[in-house]
This record gives C-alpha cells, sequence and structure tokens, in this order.
C-alpha cells in the first residue's frame, strides 16, 4: 500500500506506510491494560513487543490498588484492636510501628511482581522492551532504551496503554512547600518509624476516602478537604454518607465545601488555607497528599504530532481506534473509568480489534461495569444509582435491605450498611445495585453476574445461599422486593381457599 492508500489511515497521508511490518503489535505502557492486551496478542500468536518506561504492573501494582489494599488491611487491624472490646476482648491502643506497615506494603508489591515480570511475559511469546516509547508515525515506534540506544519498530497496529498520573491543582505554594501523591507516597514515607502526626489529605473521592480513614486509623490526626458539597460524589447519597459517618467515628475530620486556597511555611510548620463560604481557616499539617484525581498521560510521547487529539483523554470510536484505525487505545488513558478491571476488559477489545479489526471489530461493551472502595463499610457498585437513574429519566423502584437485620452481620458486629437494587417498575429485572457494607466489593458480585446474563431478582431468590453469610443479604433483598410486589387478588384466593379447605 503506497501513501495514498487512506483506508488503514485517513490521517496518515502524510506518512508512507511501510511495506513490510517487524512486528504484528506494539503496546506502550506495562500497566493493567498494556499486560492483558500483549498477553492476548502474543495468545493469538502475533509478533508483540511492549514497552514499559517504569514498573512493569503500572500503577495498579506499584502506586495504586496493590498498596493501598495493603495500607488498608494494616489499618484495619489497628482499628479491630482499638475496638476489640465491642467483642468482649481487652481493647489497648494499638502500637503501630509505620515502618513496618510500609514494609509489609513494599513485601506485598514484591510477592505480586512476578505476575506482571518481564520473565512471565517473555514465558508468554511477549517482547519485552524497557523503555520510553514514542510514535513516529502510525506504523512506526521509536524506543530510547533504559540500557542505552535506540531502536525502531514498524507495526501494524499500536495499542496505547499509558494510563494517568495524578492531578495537581495549582494551589498557590503548595509546589513550594512539598506534597505527596499516591505515586510519591509509598517510597517517601517508606522509612518514616512513625505515621505522620498531622494529615490533610486533599480531595474526597475514593483514593482520598481510602487513605484518609487508614492513616486515621494508624494514629495520624487526619483533615479531608473535599470542595464538593459530600464525598464520593460519584455514589448515592445515602451511602456516602455512611462512609463520611464512618470516617468521622475513626477521628477525621471531614471538611466538604471547603476549598483549597493556599499553602505555605510558617514558624517551622507547613499550612493549607481552605475557603468555606468566603470565610478562610487555617490547617496545620506534617504532611499534605493530593488525591483531586487522574490525568491520563496524554503528551510527550507523538500522538499529538500523528494528529490524535489529547484534550482529556486518546480519543476513540466504540472499537477502541483512534483516528488512525491501526492505533488503539485501553485503560485509563482511554476512559472512561479509571479501574484495573475496565483496563484489562478494554485490553481484549483493543488487542483483538488491533490485530483482527479489518476482518472483523468488536465494540467495546460497558453494559455491566462493577466497582468498589474499600473504606470501611466500602461501597459497591454496579449499574445504575439512584441519581443516575433520575438524571437520565429512567424509570425505577428501589428495594432495600438493611443490614442490621442481617444475621450474620449482627454476630459480626457488622451490621451497618444496606443492599439497594433498582429493578424496573413492576418486573425484576436489575438496573443497578449498591451495596454498602463489610465485603460490599465480594458481595456485589453475584448481581453483576445476574446482571450480565439477565437474571432478575426472582433468580437470586430461587437460589440458595450458606447460613448464617454476609451473602445472604442479597437474597434477603430479593425476598423483600417479591414481598412488595405480591398479588393482592391472588392472596385473597388463597385465603379463600383455605377457608374453604378447613370445612
Ligand atoms: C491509590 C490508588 C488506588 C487505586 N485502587 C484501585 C482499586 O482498588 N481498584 C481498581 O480497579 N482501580 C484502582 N485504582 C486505579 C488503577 O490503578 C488504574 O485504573 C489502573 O492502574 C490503570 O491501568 P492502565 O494500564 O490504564 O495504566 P497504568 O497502570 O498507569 O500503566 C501505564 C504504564 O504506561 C507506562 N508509560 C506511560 N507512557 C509511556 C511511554 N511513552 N513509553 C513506555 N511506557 C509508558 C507507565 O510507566 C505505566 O507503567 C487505583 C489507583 C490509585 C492511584
Ligand atoms: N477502589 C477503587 O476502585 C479505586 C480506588 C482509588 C482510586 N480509584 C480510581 O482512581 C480515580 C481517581 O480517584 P481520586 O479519588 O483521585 O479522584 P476523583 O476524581 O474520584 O475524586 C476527587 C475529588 O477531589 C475533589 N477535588 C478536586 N479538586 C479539589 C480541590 N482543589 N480541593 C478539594 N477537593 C478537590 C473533587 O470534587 C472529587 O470529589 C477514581 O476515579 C477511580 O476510578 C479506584
Amino acid at each position: 500500500m503506497d501513501r495514498k492508500d487512506g483506508k488503514e489511515s485517513p490521517a496518515g497521508d502524510a506518512w508512507i506506510r511501510p511495506k513490510r511490518f517487524d512486528r504484528n503489535l506494539v503496546v506502550i505502557g506495562a500497566g493493567s491494560a498494556g499486560l492483558v492486551s500483549a498477553y492476548i496478542a502474543a495468545a493469538a500468536k502475533a509478533k508483540v513487543t511492549l514497552v514499559e518506561a517504569n514498573k512493569m504492573g503500572g500503577d495498579c501494582l506499584n502506586f495504586g490498588c496493590v498498596p493501598s489494599k495493603a495500607l488498608i488491611k494494616s489499618a484495619k487491624i489497628a482499628h479491630q484492636i482499638r475496638h476489640a472490646d465491642r467483642y468482649g476482648l481487652e481493647a489497648p491502643e494499638p502500637k503501630v510501628s509505620f515502618s513496618a506497615v510500609m514494609e509489609r506494603i513494599h513485601a506485598v508489591i514484591a510477592r505480586i511482581e512476578p505476575h506482571d515480570s518481564v520473565e512471565r511475559y517473555a514465558g508468554l511469546g511477549v517482547e519485552v522492551l524497557r523503555g520510553y516509547a514514542r510514535l513516529v508515525d502510525p506504523w512506526t515506534v521509536e524506543i530510547t532504551l533504559k540500557d542505552g540506544g535506540v531502536q525502531r519498530l514498524t507495526t501494524r497496529a499500536i495499542v496505547i496503554a499509558t494510563g494517568a498520573k495524578p492531578f495537581v491543582p495549582e494551589i498557590p505554594g503548595l509546589a513550594e512547600i512539598g506534597y505527596l501523591t499516591s505515586d510519591t507516597m509509598w517510597e517517601r514515607l517508606r522509612d518514616r518509624a512513625k505515621v505522620p502526626r498531622r494529615m490533610v489529605v486533599l480531595g474526597g473521592g475514593p483514593i482520598g476516602c481510602e487513605l484518609a480513614q487508614s492513616f486515621a486509623r494508624l494514629g495520624s490526626e487526619v483533615t479531608q478537604i473535599e470542595m464538593a458539597s459530600r464525598l464520593l460524589l460519584r455514589e448515592d447519597e445515602d451511602a456516602a454518607t455512611l462512609v463520611e459517618a464512618s470516617l468521622k467515628s475513626d477521628g477525621v475530620t471531614v471538611l466538604t465545601n471547603h476549598k483549597a486556597v493556599a499553602c505555605g511555611r510558617g514558624e517551622g510548620e507547613s499550612w493549607i488555607d481552605v475557603d468555606h463560604a468566603g470565610t478562610i481557616r487555617r490547617i496545620a499539617f506534617d504532611e499534605i497528599v493530593v488525591a483531586v484525581g487522574r490525568t491520563p498521560r496524554l503528551k510527550g510521547f507523538g500522538l499529538e504530532e500523528v494528529g490524535i487529539k489529547v484534550d482529556r483523554v486518546v480519543e476513540t470510536n466504540e472499537y477502541l481506534q483512534t483516528l488512525h484505525p491501526n492505533i488503539l487505545a485501553a485503560g485509563d488513558v482511554a476512559g472512561p473509568y479509571q479501574l484495573t478491571h475496565v483496563a484489562g476488559h478494554q485490553a481484549w477489545f483493543a488487542a483483538i480489534n488491533a490485530l483482527f479489526g479489518d476482518l472483523k471489530r468488536f465494540k467495546t461493551d460497558y453494559s455491566v461495569i462493577p466497582w468498589a472502595t474499600f473504606t470501611d463499610p466500602e461501597v459497591a457498585r454496579v449499574g445504575l444509582s439512584e441519581a443516575e437513574a433520575r438524571e437520565k429519566k429512567i424509570p425505577y423502584e428501589v428495594t432495600r435491605f438493611a443490614l442490621d437485620d442481617l444475621d450474620r452481620a449482627i454476630a459480626d458486629g457488622a451490621d451497618r450498611g444496606f443492599v439497594k437494587v433498582l429493578t424496573q417498575p413492576g418486573r425484576d429485572k436489575i438496573l443497578g445495585v449498591t451495596i454498602v457494607g463489610e465485603q460490599a466489593g465480594d458481595l456485589i458480585a453475584e448481581f453483576v453476574l445476574a446482571m450480565k446474563h439477565g437474571h432478575g431478582l426472582g433468580k437470586i431468590l430461587g437460589t440458595i445461599h450458606i447460613y448464617p453469610t454476609l451473602a445472604e443479604a442479597n437474597k434477603m433483598v430479593a425476598g423483600q422486593w417479591r414481598r412488595n410486589h405480591l398479588n393482592g387478588f391472588l392472596l385473597s384466593l388463597l385465603e379463600r381457599f383455605q377457608t374453604w379447605r378447613r370445612g
């Protein structure tokens, strides 16, 4: 094909498409999206190169899901020790060795590292290059290798899986005083013997809430600052309210409707000024963690140079193709979600469409996407929230089951929370589920499966659940739905029948 053949690249007239290619696929970034894309390509017998500039495993393994969940576990145990008297045990103030907590976090990362290692992927048939990749044209990737040297590869297709990084707002003085983000905190706090005494967590999203609660439980005085009117804006208010109450009971000072306006240092300590309805308040701290969202890594590796728009995310169609159909994107860099399991889900579509898209393409399926925020209580969701249903004007009915009515939750002292199911009016078809409670992220799996395969609440009600488990909450909510929809006419007929049978 010569340069005038626009079939593969409508924007590619300025470049000459190679006649032959070194690779079937080059994947840029070895996080969740890149690893899965490369693995699928290798499984499909493609010649695939995976390029990683920093750490194999990307953000999830090194700076995100894995370290944060390891931190949450230590914090939860500290919390359980502190409140052991609720279970008839002595409740000493836990002695936290913060350096040991941090060491454990790094040990957990090290345990999981082999799953994402160069060796593992080489064994699966993926060539892994450590270095920084840059698009030269729609079919050529130049890699500045970590060990020195530059390598150019021509490739039929490219998957952009460069992820996202913490967004740092322009607050006067913030850069000068020094701040932590999820990218830096795990190394920067690694050798601290003690947990920071006073911490500010900027942001009330999932990252801010998980970190604020964990540090409070480990002994920090935490102030969490959120400029919106409440925490966890993506979730329904009833769910966020329970999380906020829990954070407060753990000692977090939650400041909603507070906007950070300036930072500085004076009299030996750092401070942040927050504006609440026109009143400025100063908060002193030892460490500040900025957790106000994550921005896709879009710049500096040639996307704009090949004409791809990079306003917010890499612009793709429903097949994850950019304006060059042979350049696709997956994971945080593509959006619309920023979740490891969605990155992996998209990766299948990106890899298959990259390799076979000119023969058959598959539309990315976002119909049933679950997620959880791992605060205590956890908040898990799949499908519509009430707020979304209202906004989209989708008719719905709500059925709730409160965990303080569930035997196992009562026995475990885990009775804060609820299961809330949205269904189509008059039908058991599930539109969305929110679960707040212990292990909500695990409990929701049953609803994810039901929604994925079109099973309604009736099917969940008809399924045996082990007694006594937290999972029974799912059946309970289905039972509640059934009771709400009993047929009055049928019931009165039954009553008359039974009366008649008694003679
Ligand atoms: C604190 C925290 C907690 C989180 N917790 C959860 C959770 O519990 N559950 C969940 O589902 N998600 C969670 N997430 C989100 C999750 O980490 C991300 O959604 C996921 O890592 C996205 O994967 P990705 O492959 O798109 O990007 P990444 O994991 O960011 O990988 C992209 C990789 O590309 C590399 N790269 C970038 N540019 C180049 C280049 N030009 N050349 C070569 N390499 C390049 C980067 O070095 C990086 O390693 C959390 C995130 C954070 C920060
Ligand atoms: N358990 C999980 O699945 C999990 C955990 C952590 C992160 N993540 C992913 O990472 C993404 C990023 O999370 P996040 O919590 O950083 O971002 P977010 O966008 O979810 O929340 C950021 C919050 O910060 C607030 N904010 C923004 N600017 C502010 C300012 N200047 N001052 C005060 N508040 C400000 C926003 O109003 C918002 O509520 C999430 O969208 C999620 O997809 C997932």
